[in-house]
C-alpha cells in the first residue's frame, strides 16, 4: 500500500491547502486533521481551545494515531503538530514528512487569525511560535519544500521531491529559493 504524504509547518504556511490541490493533483484521498478533529468532535478548533491547549493537544494526539493508520492519504497536519514526539512517530510510520517553509512575512499577510486561537491576540505571536518550533520542523522533516512561489509551483517541487526522497538529502532544502 502507497505510502502517506504528510505536510507540517507553521500555521499560515499552506498545509491545508496545498495538501487539497496536493491530493487531487496525485488522485489520492486528503485528510486535514484539524477538519478530521472538528468532524469527530462535533466542535470547532475554537471551541475545543476554550478548555485549554492541553485538552486540544490530546484531542489532536488521538486523531494523529487513527489517521496515520489509514493509506495512501495525503494528511495536512495542524501546526503544532511537532509539540508531542508520538505525532511525529506515528506519522512517520506511514509517511513521509514534508515540511512546508514559508517565511512569516508571507504568513503575516494573509493568515486567518479568527481560526487560530495560539494568535487570538495579534500576529506577533506568530514570531514566539516560530521561534519555539523551527528546529523542530527542521529535526523531523524528510523534505523540505520553500513555499515562496504560486501554490501550484509548490505543488510542481513536492511532486519532483518525493521522486527524490530515497537519496541522502533528508532534512536538507531541496527547493532552494527561487531567483
Ligand atoms: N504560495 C502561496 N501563494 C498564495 N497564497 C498562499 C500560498 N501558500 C499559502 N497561501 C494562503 O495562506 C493562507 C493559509 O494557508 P493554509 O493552507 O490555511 O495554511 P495552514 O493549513 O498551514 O495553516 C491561505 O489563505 C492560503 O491560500
Ligand atoms: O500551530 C498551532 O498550534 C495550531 C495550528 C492550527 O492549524 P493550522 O496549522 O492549519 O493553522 C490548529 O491546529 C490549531 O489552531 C493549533
Ligand atoms: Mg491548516
Amino acid at each position: 500500500m502507497g505510502r502517506n504524504i504528510v505536510l507540517i509547518g507553521m500555521p499560515g504556511s499552506g498545509k491545508s491547502t496545498i495538501g487539497k490541490r496536493l491530493a487531487e493533483r496525485l488522485g489520492m484521498e486528503f485528510c486535514d486533521i484539524d477538519e478530521y478533529i472538528e468532524k469527530k468532535e462535533g466542535r470547532t478548533i475554537s471551541d475545543i481551545f476554550k478548555y485549554g491547549e492541553a485538552h486540544f493537544r490530546e484531542i489532536e494526539k488521538k486523531a494523529v494515531r487513527e489517521v496515520s493508520k489509514m493509506q495512501p492519504l495525503v494528511i495536512a497536519t495542524g501546526g503544532g503538530i511537532v509539540l508531542k514526539d508520538c505525532n511525529i512517530r506515528a506519522l512517520k510510520e506511514n509517511g513521509v514528512i514534508i515540511f512546508i517553509d514559508r517565511n512569516l512575512d508571507d504568513i503575516l499577510s494573509d493568515v486567518d487569525v479568527s481560526r487560530r486561537p495560539l494568535l487570538k491576540n495579534g500576529k506577533d505571536q506568530l514570531c514566539s511560535l516560530y521561534e519555539d518550533r523551527i528546529e523542530l520542523y527542521k529535526k523531523y522533516c524528510d523534505i523540505q519544500i520553500l513555499n515562496d512561489k504560486g501554490i501550484d509551483q509548490v505543488i510542481d517541487d513536492i511532486i519532483e521531491a518525493i521522486g527524490m526522497e530515497n537519496t541522502d538529502l533528508h532534512g536538507e532544502v531541496i527547493i532552494s529559493k527561487q531567483t
